[in-house]
């Protein structure tokens, strides 16, 4: 017998068709749920991702940001708790905040601003880790925790509002590449196949502190808006608009540890990401 699958989203960032293709499949099953609100089911592995991962969406509504996160991590860790499950929680490279060290290992306790626009994210991820080991302190919940280090591809939101999706979708209208702040600020980018290896290896593995997993070719973004308007549409001109507030201004994961606990490193370059990303906006262009 298979896996049994059963996926549980509210939608307020993704869509019903980016898993169109499961749909009717015996072994999936997909539920309408926000994870604000208990979920009561019977399962053996939880990959907890839920929460608006894009700052302007995450920023929109910062209080329901903190209680996806907040709220959203205790009914999952209390769901693992039921059912002895195996919980995977979904961090980010944002707790690490705006970083003073460079680059960034799991041992770092960040650089985070609790009261900036960024806090509702940044610190909403930092209780759910929190969170995390205190279930499995007290309650012996077996937890699993990624920082998953800036992540795209296919099937993301054409309207996501990071910066990949947002130059490769403007590099194809022929529009601005929308550069923030004079573009010196760095990334380092990871496909997300790469991710998700990632985090099933994390997941049925024996370790249990925190993992970075992410891909250190790091680009500064004005660098990033040149390779990708070259690649794109040589054409598309380059704005520079005003800095964010809070914005991390550099930000490369350390890997060690993942590749020497899960055996773990990226596949992919940046760039072979970025051209199968751009195929995938130029097969949604009509609803572009
Ligand atoms: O993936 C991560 O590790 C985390 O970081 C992201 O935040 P950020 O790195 O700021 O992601 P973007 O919004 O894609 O911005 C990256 C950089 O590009 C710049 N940018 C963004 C968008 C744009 O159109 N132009 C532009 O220059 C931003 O100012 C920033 O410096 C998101 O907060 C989270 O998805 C995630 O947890």
């Amino acid at each position: 017998m298979g896996h049994f699958v059963i996926v549980a989203d509210n939608f307020f960032t993704g869509f019903k068709r980016n898993v169109q293709h499961w749909i009717g499949h015996p072994n999936f099953e997909l539920i309408r749920h926000d994870v604000v609100d208990p979920l009561m089911v019977e399962v053996d592995q939880i990959y907890h991702l839920a929460c608006p991962a894009s700052p302007p969406h995450y920023q929109h509504n910062p209080v329901k940001t903190i209680k996806t996160s907040m709220m959203g991590t205790i009914n999952m860790l209390g769901l693992a708790k039921r059912t002895k499950a195996r919980i995977l929680l979904a961090s980010t490279s944002e707790i690490y905040g705006d970083p003073e060290e460079h680059p960034q290992k799991e041992t770092y306790w960040g650089h985070v601003n609790p009261i900036g626009i960024r806090a509702c994210y940044d610190e909403g991820k930092r209780i759910a880790e929190t969170l995390a080991y205190e279930y499995q302190r007290k309650d012996k919940v077996e937890v699993r925790v990624v920082r998953i280090f800036n992540t795209f591809g296919p099937r993301m939101n054409p309207e996501d509002g990071r910066v990949v999706s947002n130059f490769i979708v403007q590099a194809l209208k022929g529009e601005q590449l929308t550069v923030y702040g004079g573009g010196k600020q760095t990334r380092s980018f990871q496909y997300v196949h790469d991710l998700i290896d990632g985090m099933i290896k994390l997941m049925n593995s024996e370790y249990s502190q925190p993992v970075n997993v992410g891909n250190p070719e790091e680009y500064t973004i004005g660098q990033f808006a040149e390779a990708i308007r070259d690649l794109v549409n040589p054409k598309a001109t380059i704005a520079d608009l005003p800095m964010p507030k809070d914005d991390p201004q550099r930000r490369k994961p350390d890997i060690t540890r993942a590749k020497t606990e899960i055996g773990w490193e990226p596949r992919f370059s940046v760039m072979q990401g970025v051209e199968e990303t751009v195929e995938y906006f130029k097969s949604i262009v009509d609803i572009l």
